[in-house]
C-alpha cells in the first residue's frame, strides 16, 4: 500500500529537507500543490484531504490554520512548528523521551515535532531528573550554538545575501529570556521551571550543540561526571539515534576543541559528559535540520505508519 503524503510549506527550509528524505522512502506517494497556489486556503484544504499524512512546515499561525481545515479522522498530521508542542491533545514527537512515548506516537494522529534546542536539552537532562539525581527544583541553565538554517529562509537569506559585518561573529539572541522553546523545555524535562536559556547563532549553515552546566553539590545524590555518563548510556542503550559518548570524551575533540558539525546530515544526537567531582558539563550535538527538525519529522512518520523507524534516515 502507498500512502499519500503532503508537505504544507513545501518550499521552506524544513519542507524541502523533508522532501529529500521522502524521495528515499518507498511506499509513499508525495503529492504537491502548484507553487503559485501554495498559500491558497482552498487549494491547501483540498490537498490536505487527499493525504493520509500531512507535514506542516509553516509558521505557527499557518499551522493552526491548516489543522483547523481538517474535516476527516483519517489524515494524520506531523507539525514542525511551535504551535502544539505543549498541547495535551497532541503527542510530543520525541520517541526517546520515555519508554512508552514511541507507543503513544504510533497510536496518535497528531504529533508535534520538538524544537531543535529543546530536543538537545530534554534528551540530556530528563533521564537525570527521572532517576532522582537532579532535584525537580534545580535552577538549570543552558546555551546553544546553532547554524543559521535554524532561522528558516529569512535568516538564511540574511546570512547568505548581505555583507553585514556583524554576521561574521556568533550572535546571542532571544536575550529577552523568553525563547519559544522554553515551555516544552520545562514541561518535558521534569523540572519545575524552565532553564535560563541563551541561544547563539553562528556564521555556518547547520549543526547545533546545546550545553548544560551542572553543579553536583546541588544534586540529591552524590554522583560524579562518570556516574552521569553511565546513567545516560544505560537510559539510551536501545536507542539507535542517541549515542552516549564514552566518559573520556576528550578523545572526540579535534585540536582540543569540540566539532559541533559532526552529526550534520544524519539523524543522530550525540551526548557528551565532561567534568569531574565538582562540575559537570553535558553537551548534546545534532543537526538542527536532522534530529532537530526534518529528520525527527520523518522518524515520527515512520513510527506512525508502522515503517522501520530509520527508513530514509541512515
Ligand atoms: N529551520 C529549522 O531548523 C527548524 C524549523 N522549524 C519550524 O518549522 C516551521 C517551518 O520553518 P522553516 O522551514 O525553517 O521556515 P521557512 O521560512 O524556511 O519556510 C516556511 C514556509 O512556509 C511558507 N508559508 C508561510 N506562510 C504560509 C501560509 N499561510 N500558507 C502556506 N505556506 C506558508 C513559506 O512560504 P514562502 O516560500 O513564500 O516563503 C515558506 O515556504 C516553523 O514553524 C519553524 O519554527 C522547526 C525545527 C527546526
Ligand atoms: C537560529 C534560529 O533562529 N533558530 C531557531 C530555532 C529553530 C527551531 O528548531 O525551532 P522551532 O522548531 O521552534 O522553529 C530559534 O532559535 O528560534
Amino acid at each position: 500500500m502507498k500512502y499519500n503524503i503532503f508537505v504544507d510549506g513545501q518550499e521552506g527550509t524544513t519542507g524541502l529537507k523533508i522532501h529529500e528524505y521522502l524521495s528515499k522512502i518507498p511506499n509513499v506517494e508525495v503529492i504537491k500543490i502548484e507553487s503559485e497556489r501554495r498559500k491558497d486556503h482552498d487549494a491547501r484544504r483540498a490537498i490536505i484531504h487527499e493525504a493520509d499524512l500531512v507535514f506542516l512546515c509553516l509558521p505557527d499561525s499557518a499551522s493552526r490554520e491548516s489543522v483547523s481545515m481538517v474535516r476527516n479522522t483519517r489524515t494524520k498530521i506531523i507539525d514542525a512548528s511551535t504551535a502544539f508542542r505543549t498541547n495535551p491533545e497532541w503527542i510530543y514527537g520525541l520517541p526517546e523521551l520515555h519508554k512508552d512515548q514511541r507507543n503513544r506516537i504510533q497510536h496518535s494522529s497528531r504529533v508535534s515535532v520538538p524544537g531543535c534546542h529543546a530536543t538537545g536539552y530534554i534528551l540530556a537532562i530528563q533521564p537525570l531528573v527521572a532517576a532522582g539525581i537532579i532535584p525537580r527544583d534545580y535552577p538549570a541553565s543552558c546555551y546553544a550554538l546553532t547554524g543559521y538554517s535554524g532561522g528558516g529562509k529569512k535568516l538564511i537569506n540574511e546570512y547568505e545575501n548581505s555583507n553585514k559585518e556583524q554576521l561574521l561573529a556568533p550572535r546571542h539572541y532571544a536575550l529577552h529570556l523568553h525563547h519559544k522553546h522554553l515551555p516544552e523545555m520545562q514541561l518535558y524535562s521534569g523540572l519545575h521551571s524552565a532553564p535560563l536559556f541563551t541561544p547563539i547563532v553562528g556564521n555556518y549553515y547547520q549543526g547545533d550543540a546545546v550545553t548544560i552546566p551542572l553543579f553536583p553539590s546541588m544534586f540529591t545524590k552524590h554522583v560524579t561526571a562518570k556516574d552521569i555518563q553511565e546513567v545516560l548510556a544505560a537510559y539510551y542503550q536501545d536507542e539507535r539515534f542517541i549515542r552516549v559518548m564514552p566518559y573520556e570524551s576528550e578523545a572526540y575533540l579535534e585540536d582540543g576543541c569540540f566539532n559541533l558539525m559532526q552529526c550534520n546530515d544524519t539523524n543522530f544526537l550525540d551526548l557528551f559528559v565532561f567534568g569531574h567531582e565538582d562540575q559537570i558539563l553535558l553537551i548534546s550535538r545534532f543537526d538542527n535540520l536532522g534530529k532537530g527538525a526534518s529528520g525527527a519529522a520523518i522518524q515520527n512518520m515512520n513510527i506512525l505508519l508502522g515503517f522501520d523507524e530509520g527508513l530514509g534516515l541512515e
